[in-house]
């Protein structure tokens, strides 16, 4: 494994808010780590970049153990939320600037390696600008330039999406996944986000209260969520109690039928949703979620008995 998270542990006074993480990520994989506000993700994150000391458990990177070496001594760079971007400089200067004291590196190297990276995130043409001039999306690019200009082993990004508006959110992730391929660059991506995650990732960790729920591909994550968190928190779940303990359905695998249904309920919500619609069916033991393509004859009303079949 090239990147091996060890039962790491963070500790604020008495709280606990990483407790025993293990996460092994593959050289060239994009590994999410979703989960809801504070339940520790970016703390994690600080432990692997080197700005905060684990207070147990090991990070070994490409063979060599880096829990206690500075940040500037771990080949690992982090792009922020908030960009961190220098308002005095150009977009040039901005990507330049991580090289500044690498030997090796002169000031006409690290200028033509700069321009490549602009490139990389179609910014060639702002190089000259100041980066207060530019729009939201363009800085948070500068910002990956930034990174990427001092080729880690590892990317983090903390919530790099989280200030820009949705259509550019999903603009921008297609681009960090192309790059991500186009390089083999292993990256971490923290999101509480579930779309962004499932589109984005080779494999998802699920967090919550500092500890891994799960571990698995998205359609794995998806498919076979291994517990009421990871079911609810991921896509939308029907929760069903049984004889032995907690099933779920998702709310696109209940199907309406004549006859034979598994359940019969009557619709006493719908929600139009553009491509399709859900409706919030009453079976008098509990409310069922069923989302219903948008297409010709799939129309029911409020108050309508209908009969589901799970799919
Ligand atoms: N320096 C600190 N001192 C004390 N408590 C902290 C400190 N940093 C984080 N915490 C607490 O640790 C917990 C985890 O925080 P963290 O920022 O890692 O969560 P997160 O999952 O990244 O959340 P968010 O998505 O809101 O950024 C939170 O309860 C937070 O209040």
């Amino acid at each position: 494994m090239y990147l091996i998270l060890e039962k790491l542990t963070q500790r604020f006074g008495d709280k606990i808010v990483v407790e025993s993480v293990t996460i092994d990520v593959q050289q060239g994989q994009l590994v999410t780590l979703l989960g809801p506000s504070g339940c520790g993700k970016t703390t994690l994150l600080k432990m692997i970049g080197g700005f905060l000391k684990p207070v147990a458990g090991r990070i070994v990177l490409d063979g060599v153990d880096i829990t206690n070496l500075p940040p500037e001594q771990r080949s690992v760079a982090t792009v922020f939320q908030n960009y961190a971007l220098f308002p005095h400089m150009t977009v040039l200067e901005n990507v330049m600037y991580g090289l500044r004291y690498k030997p090796g590196y002169s000031k006409k190297i690290t200028k033509e390696l700069a321009k490549k990276m602009l490139e990389l995130v179609h910014l060639q043409d702002l190089y000259a600008q100041n980066v207060t001039r530019i729009s939201g999306g363009q800085q948070q690019r500068v910002a990956l330039a930034r990174a990427l200009i001092l080729s880690p082993k590892v990317l983090l990004l903390d919530e790099p999406l989280s200030n820009l508006d949705a259509k550019l959110r999903i603009k921008i992730r297609q681009e960090i996944k192309d790059i991500q391929n186009k390089l083999g660059m292993t990256m971490l991506f923290v999101t509480h986000d579930q779309e962004e995650a499932l589109s984005l990732s080779d494999r998802i960790v699920v967090m919550n209260r500092g500890k891994v729920e799960q571990i698995g591909t998205p359609q794995d994550i998806y498919s076979n969520p291994q517990n009421e968190f990871v079911a609810n928190f991921v896509g939308r779940a029907n929760l069903i109690q049984t004889t032995t303990g907690t099933t779920f359905i998702r709310p696109e695998n209940l199907i309406p039928v004549e006859t034979g249904g598994d359940y019969q309920g009557v619709i006493v919500q719908k929600q139009y949703m553009g491509s399709y619609t859900i409706y919030y069916i009453d079976t008098k033991k509990m409310i069922l979620q069923m989302d219903v393509q948008n297409l010709e004859d799939n129309d029911w009303n409020l108050g309508q008995v209908l009969q589901l079949k799970v799919e």
